[in-house]
């Protein structure tokens, strides 16, 4: 019978955070860099961690991708401890971190290849996620031949074919201009709908969490905490000149404070 798994899987959390606390050594000093943070993220929640600069946001993020592991603490997928990095959570750099010498496809099947996935599987695949991210015109191109926003699509189009379940995300649209930010942060709204993905994204952008976010978590720096967890119940598409979008703007401007 499938119902009383269905059940369990509906309430364990995609990831949780338990009172989570990460130092680092710096010279003679120790830096804490996140403290007692503790977080639940169900699968299919976009998740967006926003507050100034040296709060923890990135921390938080590599910790959740295996790059780094907690100081006190737990951190679990699926209620097991994150050990180590693993394709089903993908990070998506700023700098878009493509192979130069390979091909969209070729940079989207790279992971599946790497695994030694058979060649048909691998094709099919590659192609799967370029057509999703809206690149079959540009399936046989290299990075330099794309723009920032191109780019972008075709570093989540690898996330998505190494079957990531978490998408990683920090600041991915912070050196694009206004308008293809705009465009982008929708495409990724689409594209998390349709993959059914769990997202977590850093901003520092109030806009712009609010616009994709299911929930906002505001954290503050000197030591970095998580002060705040807001669930942005705004229907999609969400207009930034509306009443409630700017009561919204308001209350999370208060909750950054004098950080931001
Ligand atoms: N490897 C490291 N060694 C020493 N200190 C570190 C290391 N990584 C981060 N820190 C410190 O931890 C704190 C949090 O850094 P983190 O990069 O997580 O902040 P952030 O909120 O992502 O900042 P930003 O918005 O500027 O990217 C900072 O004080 C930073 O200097």
């Amino acid at each position: 019978m499938a119902a009383p798994r269905a059940v369990t899987s509906a309430v364990l959390p995609i990831l949780e955070a338990q009172h989570v606390t990460k130092r680092f050594a710096f010279g003679a000093e120790t830096i804490t860099a996140l403290s007692d943070a503790s977080l639940r993220i169900d699968k299919g929640e976009f998740i967006c961690l926003i507050g100034p600069s040296g709060c923890g946001k990135s921390t938080l993020l590599r910790m959740v991708a295996g790059f780094e592991s907690a100081s006190e603490g737990s951190l679990l997928m699926w209620g097991k401890p994150v050990a180590a990095p693993g394709p089903d959570r993908g990070m998506v750099f700023q700098d878009y971190g493509l192979f130069p010498w390979l091909t969209v496809t070729q940079n989207v099947g790279f992971g599946p290849a790497a695994r030694g996935r058979p060649k048909a599987e691998v094709a099919a695949t590659a192609r799967r996620f370029v057509d999703m991210v809206g690149l079959t015109r540009f399936a046989d191109a290299y990075p330099h031949q794309l723009s920032g926003g191109m780019k972008q699509r075709v570093a989540i189009a690898r996330v998505l074919a190494n079957d990531a379940e978490v998408v990683l995300m920090d600041e991915p649209f912070g050196a694009l201009d206004a308008f293809t930010r705009e465009r982008l942060q929708e495409e990724l709204l689409d594209i998390w709908a349709k993959a059914k993905l769990t997202v977590i994204f850093v901003t520092h952008a109030i806009e712009e969490a609010i616009i994709l976010a299911d929930r906002v978590v505001v954290m503050s720096p000197g030591p970095g905490r998580i002060v705040a967890d807001e669930r942005i119940d705004l229907a999609r598409p969400r207009d930034p000149t509306s009443p409630e979008f700017n009561a919204l703007r308001r209350h999370l401007s208060g909750l950054l404070g004098g950080h931001h």
